[in-house]
């Protein structure tokens, strides 16, 4: 058990629903949300794609690992990481300790959920393909950092919240 920090760390890829989700626990829990993108964008004035294009990815990855030790010791609700924050050895090692929780889809509801959507560029030729190989990399990642995983695939918001809360065991009667 953490006693400090957020109660919960949701992790898992872009479009699984840790935004929404995590909104729905932390109003569950009487808790903030809290989310470590926005908290990059307010910190840098910049939007992520920017960061990127301006300062590349292992720029992108710094600014993220900060902004993660930030929240892990100053936020007491539900945080939610970027999509590829696990890809960095110091971010994962953050997250030991943590209740890191793994929000997983498979690669059909990635497609469905995300679409052909123009703010993800990288998405836009071969969908299928691109989420195979991403979650191929990723998978295990998320898997070393997570105490329990969830899997979203067909699942309401509300369910997927729900099966959080009693994997958990933070379930109120
Ligand atoms: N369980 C679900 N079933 C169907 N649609 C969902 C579910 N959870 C979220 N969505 C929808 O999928 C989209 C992405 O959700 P959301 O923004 O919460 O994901 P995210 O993990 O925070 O994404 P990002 O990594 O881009 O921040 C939204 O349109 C949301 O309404
Ligand atoms: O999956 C990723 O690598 C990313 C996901 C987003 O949450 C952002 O952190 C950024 O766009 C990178
Ligand atoms: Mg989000």
């Amino acid at each position: 058990m953490s006693p400090q920090g957020p109660r919960i760390v949701l992790v898992g890829p872009m479009g699984v629903g840790k935004t929404t989700v995590g909104e729905l626990l932390a109003e569950r829990l009487g808790c903030t949300f809290r989310d470590t993108d926005a908290d990059i964008v307010a910190g840098e004035g910049r939007e992520i794609a920017d960061i990127f294009l301006e300062d590349g990815e292992p720029r992108f990855r710094e600014l993220e690992r900060a902004a993660v030790r930030e929240a892990l010791a100053g936020h007491e609700g539900v945080l939610a990481l970027g999509g590829g924050a696990v890809l960095d050895d110091g971010t994962r090692e953050l997250l030991a300790e943590h209740t890191v929780v793994y929000l997983s889809m498979d690669v059909d509801e990635a497609v469905k959920r995300t679409g052909l959507n123009a703010a993800r560029p990288l998405l836009m030729i071969n969908p299928r393909k691109q989420w195979r190989e991403l979650m191929e990399a990723r998978r295990p990642l998320y898997q070393e950092v997570a105490r329990v995983v969830v899997a979203t695939d067909g699942r309401a918001p509300e369910e997927v919240a729900e099966a959080v809360l009693e994997a958990l065991e933070l379930k109120q009667a």
